[in-house]
Formats: C-alpha cells, structure tokens, sequence
C-alpha cells in the first residue's frame, strides 16, 4: 500500500470507539505498507484519540514467520500491540490480506459462546455477498479460537489450523475476546467489520426472539 494509511487507520479507530467495539484501549489495527512491512497500532493507546504517533512499524520475515519493530523508526519507544503475533499470522498466511483490524463487542464475545465446537454457525443472510460469498442459501461457519494468555499461543494455533485448512469468511473469533478480520483494502476491512458485527448482532437478537 503506497499511500500512508495511518489517517484511515485512526478514522476508523474512531468509529469502532463510537460503536462500543474499541472501548478501554481495546482492539488493534494494522495495515501493510509493503510485501514484509505493516502498521500496527502500539499497545494500550485510547482508540479515540489516535495520532500518527500511536503506531509502529513492523518488519515481517515471511521465511521464518518473525517479526520485529523496525529499529530505525523514530516512534520505537512506542511498544507495538501485544497482538501483533496475530497480524503476522494473518499476513503470512493470507498474502492477499492488506490490512487486519481486532475489534472487542459484546455482541462478538456473547456468540464466541453460542457454541462449544471451534466454529460458529452463521445464519444466510443477504449480509454474506458483503463478505464474497456469493451463493444460494449458504452454510458457512467461522472458525473460532480459545483465549490463550500467551497470545502467541493463539498466533500459532491461528497459523497452524489456517496452514491447512482456509477458513470460509475472512474473519475469525477469540472466545470471550474478540474478532479479527483482514481484507486486501482499507474501505473492504472497515465493510468486514461492520458486516460481520452486524451478523453478531443479529444472532443475539434472533436468540432473544426464540427465547
Ligand atoms: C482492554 S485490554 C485488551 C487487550 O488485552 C487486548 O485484547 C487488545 O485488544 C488491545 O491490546 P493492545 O496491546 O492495546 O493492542
Ligand atoms: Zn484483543
């Protein structure tokens, strides 16, 4: 990505603040700037107020699959999202994927729990074309992971389980944390996110109906 990201990173911080999905320093974002380079938001900063200060970034050695703050950036005295493990997993795994946004909802913690398997049934919604699928009545899961302390644990079970086996939607859920997605531009991340909280939404409310 050529252009500086950052401004779209920090308005789109912004709107997940106001939606209740980034509240109390919650959640990360990042975007790539080149094939093995990326942006991510530094760790424990308010999602509300980000500047262009608040990020750092990151160099991926796609061989090994490390990663490590760029030593020369003026911002290094910044520490780099304590999930960044996650978004190397995501970019490693998926070259296509540019930019990688966490959110934390109460909507997303509540359906992590909606099922004890590791993937979550979604409901076919006409909401499911926004996410590239395109078919009749589709029966799609997301895949969904258990809350490891060590977040570099969960880094590698995302890479493991992914290594062999694509997930259906580009989005997956921490259980009782988050969801993360990734897409192969800024405006499609911030259309994922949106769409895949409303499909939350929606199987909370249907789960109230039925009672
Ligand atoms: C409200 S604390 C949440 C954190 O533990 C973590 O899950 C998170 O999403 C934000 O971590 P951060 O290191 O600021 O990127
Ligand atoms: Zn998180």
């Amino acid at each position: 990505m050529s252009i500086d990201s950052r401004p779209t990173l920090i308005s789109a911080a912004r709107h997940f603040y106001q939606m209740g999905w980034m509240v109390g320093t919650a959640g990360n974002l990042s975007a790539k700037i080149s094939d093995n380079s990326f942006w991510i938001t530094s760790s424990g900063c308010p999602k509300n107020l980000l500047t262009v200060d608040d990020f750092v970034l990151m160099t991926l050695d796609r061989d090994k699959g490390e990663f490590y703050s760029t030593p020369t950036q003026s911002h290094s005295q910044k520490r780099p999202s304590a999930e960044t493990s996650i978004h190397a997993a995501i970019y490693n795994l998926f070259p296509d994927a540019q930019v990688c946004y966490h959110v934390h909802s109460i909507e997303n913690n509540l359906v992590s729990r909606f099922t004890n398997s590791d993937n979550l049934a979604l409901p076919p919604l006409e909401m499911l074309k926004g996410l590239g699928v395109w078919e009749e009545n589709p029966h799609l899961t997301m895949p969904i992971f258990a809350n490891h302390l060590e977040v570099s644990q969960i880094a590698e079970d995302i890479f493991t389980r992914f290594k062999d086996t694509k997930p259906q939607v580009p989005a997956l859920l921490i259980r009782d944390h988050g969801v993360t997605i990734w897409a192969d531009s800024l405006e499609r991340a911030g259309n994922y996110i949106e769409i895949v909280e409303y499909i939350f939404r929606y199987m909370v409310i249907r789960s109230k109906v039925k009672g």
